[in-house]
């Protein structure tokens, strides 16, 4: 296998970096397969909490650095890189623990990895070739947000208002939005920017090539 390159895509929670990951790796594996393309999540290497109480984990502040186990993501990360297969974590919005089952995720010579904090982490930082921020206005991410958590994550309205004004607004100023001069390539518009997913795929494209 050649060399491996690593993607991240980082940027404001709801701000598309998801969608956009998904968009960039189905297209690309219609056309080349799931061999030599992998996705990972930053939210899957939150820290696990099974031994607190739920009332305790409602309690964790999940925007801030301390609540990832970044150490595992970057010896994945570089684990992958050396041609090495990894046990994903798989972690749950709703109980705030990781799941026992892991996801295996095989080496391929382009990685994909996207979340919130992924480039306010200097240790982190050192593992990405490519980096890639989601410029989404605030206000459409909380929009998002809303809808998702409510729909997908059982959070309440109440739950989302209060979250939201303790830890994610303070934590975009104070770690996400700091982080975005260390990206290659911002983007704006999320997902439906044709002409950033286009530019990514042409690069993995160009990579896969060599
Ligand atoms: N350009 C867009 N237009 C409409 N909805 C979008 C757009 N981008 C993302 N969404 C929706 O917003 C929510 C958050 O997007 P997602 O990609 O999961 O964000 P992130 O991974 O940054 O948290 C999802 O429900 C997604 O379908
Ligand atoms: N138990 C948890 C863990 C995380 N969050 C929130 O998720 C956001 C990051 O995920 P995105 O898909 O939105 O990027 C982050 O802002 C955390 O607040 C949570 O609510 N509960």
């Amino acid at each position: 296998m050649g060399k491996t390159t690593i993607i991240a895509i980082a940027g404001a929670s709801a701000s598309g970096k998801s969608l956009f990951a998904s968009t960039v790796y189905q297209q690309l594996v219609a056309e080349l397969g799931s061999d030599g393309i992998a996705i990972l999540a930053e939210d899957a290497y939150y820290r696990d909490q099974t031994h607190l109480s739920l009332e305790q984990r409602q309690l964790t502040n999940y925007d801030h650095p301390s609540a990832f186990e970044h150490k595992l993501l970057a010896k994945h990360l570089q684990q992958l890189r050396d041609g090495k297969s990894i046990e994903m974590p798989q972690y749950s919005y709703t109980t705030h623990t990781r799941l026992a089952e892991t996801i295996p995720v095989s080496p391929g010579r382009v990685v994909m990895v996207e979340g919130i904090l992924l480039l306010s982490d200097p240790e982190l930082r050192e593992h990405f070739d490519i980096s890639v921020f989601m410029d989404t206005p605030l206000d459409i991410c909380l929009l998002r947000r809303m809808q998702r958590d409510l729909e997908e994550r059982g959070r309440s309205i109440s739950s989302i208002t209060e979250q939201y004004q303790a830890t994610v607004r303070p934590a975009f100023f104070e770690f996400i939005l700091p982080s975005k001069q260390f990206a290659d390539l911002v983007v704006t518009r999320g997902g439906q920017n044709e002409i950033a997913i286009d530019l990514i795929q042409s690069k993995i494209r160009q990579l896969l090539a060599e």
